[in-house]
């Protein structure tokens, strides 16, 4: 592994099993763009029709959907993607063996892909809980092009159970300055109501951290955001798809292409 994919990297503990790990150098950017230009044209990209909330409508982004075989099948919103062969798109393999090395100890054997065409498309708030990932998975998150905000916020509480044993999060030392200055943005409770229905073009404060003594930082933050930049991963961990959702929400006024892989561990067949 590179040493310089570190450079700014942040770790952030969301408290109760939860955490984010955020690499924005984690691809040298030419190699990226490069990988970019040929998944956009040689992926067969659909925008596919679901049904949510008792409505039929269009998946406001085109998405592409890559596995291993013999694994169970993916489905989200009535809609079942086919299956397409690690082979046939060269990219694809080159960005899960950097992913592997940057993650020890991780396997994944699925790519979901989306692509934004611009700020119109979007990803709503959702988890990816599906079961097919079993209860705890980690989800490796590459961002080609544009840069995009990504959001994640904590489930209300009747969409989980908070358990007793929950601590404040705290921050390791050595992510505060970089997490707080440049991308992730703490949005503090009284800011939830306008973050409950993001409009385009609503924005989080930056907000100042209490560092205490022991060189942590603790924070009771249940909303945050992050500007994924070209070449970076994203990692979520743990119990972040019971107890958190994300979204990457519209921004009518930016132009431009991007193009998103989430690796991801499909339970076998
Ligand atoms: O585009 C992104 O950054 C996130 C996509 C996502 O959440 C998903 O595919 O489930
Ligand atoms: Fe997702």
């Amino acid at each position: 592994m590179e040493e310089d994919i570190k450079i700014g990297s942040t770790h952030i503990e969301l408290g109760d099993g939860s955490d984010v790990l955020f690499l924005p150098h984690f691809l040298e950017s030419k190699q990226a763009w490069q990988w970019m230009r040929s998944l956009d044209q040689d992926i067969p990209w659909c925008r596919p029709s679901l049904f949510v909330f008792g409505r039929t409508c269009t998946q406001p982004r085109e998405t592409c959907y890559v596995a291993s075989k013999g694994l169970q099948p993916l489905k989200y919103s009535g809609f079942e993607p086919i299956v397409h062969s690690w082979d046939d798109y060269l990219p694809l393999r080159s960005i899960l063996t950097a992913v592997h090395e940057a993650l020890p100890g991780t396997i994944f054997n699925s790519v979901l892909l989306n692509r934004y065409t611009s700020g119109s498309d979007y990803a709503g708030w959702h988890a990816d809980d599906e079961k097919l990932y079993g209860t705890s998975p980690t989800i490796a998150s590459v961002s080609l092009g544009v840069e995009r905000e990504f959001l994640i916020r904590k489930k209300k509480k009747k969409q989980f159970v908070q358990k007793k044993d929950y601590k404040t999060p705290v921050i390791k030392k050595e992510c505060i300055e970089k997490a707080w200055s440049a991308f992730a943005v703490p949005v503090f409770q009284e800011k939830r109501n306008s973050l409950r229905s993001l409009n385009p073009g609503t924005k989080s404060k930056k907000q100042k951290i209490q560092v205490s003594g022991d060189n942590t930082a603790k924070v009771e933050k249940d909303s945050y955001s992050f500007s994924l930049k070209h070449g970076s991963l994203f990692v979520m961990r743990g119990n972040m798809q019971r107890d958190w959702e994300h979204s990457v929400p519209k921004r009518m006024k930016l132009h431009g292409l991007r193009i998103n892989l989430t690796f991801r561990y499909v339970l076998k067949g």
